[in-house]
């Protein structure tokens, strides 16, 4: 895979405390990584650093060209403009034209059950419906370099199964994902590589793709009254009748038989590496 960014021994301190210390990371085409360790590790931090809204202390940052960077941040501010108006001039600068920006807004804010709020101003959203504009702003232009900080804290399950089947189809055409989360399943569902930030330093936790674990897609369908069990929660991708779910083979049997105790009715099991 070609490199498409590299940071050399970066250290990051804020008011002399080191929060990041001497790290070295290659971030390559079609890589999707996540950040974790605790709150206030600094993994908002790194991500900054990587999109180059602000400079590290120590160290540098290489670009292999020059990608286009959308940057989802934690907290979106509050602002007087509508959703709408926001999400039109955002496009705008993006160089979408008029009639595409439209377009855009209609769909994604269907697909996020956003069209009822895109009229309000934003000083009014929820922090949950502010992260879903931001996402959406995000989305309108495939960026080369998506940057997510902790996207799902303020989403209902309906539309972390929407953002996490956005986020994969975004995979699919080519854009490397970066973000910082916390939820286990979010990092199963679309991460490849994790990394977790503790006591200044990047320790790597995962690899799906070298640690040769086998990966399983999941074929479902409702059964009468089935309900979601928490472990699959935000996992589950709807396809027609039909519902999908990627798991690793260590936790397949296990997941299978909860489903089937909630209801869920297994309609096909298939090797996800070799799709
Ligand atoms: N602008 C700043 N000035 C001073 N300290 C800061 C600044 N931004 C962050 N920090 C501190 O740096 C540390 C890392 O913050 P950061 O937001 O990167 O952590 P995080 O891992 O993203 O946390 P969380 O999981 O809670 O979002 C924290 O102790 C935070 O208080």
């Amino acid at each position: 895979m070609q490199e498409l960014i590299t940071l050399n021994n970066i250290t990051h301190q804020y008011q002399n405390e080191t929060i990041l210390q001497d790290l070295n990371l290659t971030v390559s085409e079609h890589q999707s990584i996540a950040f974790t360790g605790h709150n206030g590790c600094g993994k908002s931090t790194l991500l900054k650093i990587i999109a180059g809204l602000i400079r590290s202390t120590q160290g540098s940052i290489r670009y292999y060209r020059d990608p286009l960077f959308h940057y989802v941040p934690e907290r979106f501010p509050k602002m007087n403009l509508t959703a709408r108006q926001y999400l039109s001039r955002m496009g705008k600068l993006d160089s979408l034209d008029a009639g595409e920006v439209c377009r855009q807004i209609k769909k994604l804010s269907e697909d996020f059950f956003l069209s009822e709020m895109l009229d309000l101003p934003m000083k009014h959203l929820s922090k949950g419906t502010l992260q879903k504009v931001s996402v959406i702003q995000a989305l309108m232009k495939r960026p080369d370099v998506l940057l997510l900080d902790e996207p799902l804290s303020g989403q209902d399950t309906d539309s972390q199964n929407v953002f996490i089947e956005k986020l994969n189809e975004l995979r699919r055409q080519g854009t490397v994902l970066i973000m910082s989360c916390h939820e286990q399943y979010l990092m199963d569902s679309i991460s490849d590589t994790v990394y977790k930030i503790d006591n200044t330093q990047l320790f790597r936790l995962d690899d799906k793709k070298s640690s040769g674990g086998r990966h399983y897609i999941l074929w479902f369908e409702r059964g009468i009254e089935s309900r979601l069990p928490e472990s699959c929660s935000g996992r589950m991708t709807i396809c027609g009748d039909r519902y999908k779910m990627e798991v690793q083979e260590n936790e397949s049997n296990q997941l299978i038989a909860c489903m089937i105790q909630e209801g869920w009715l297994l309609r096909g099991m298939e090797d996800a590496d070799h799709q």
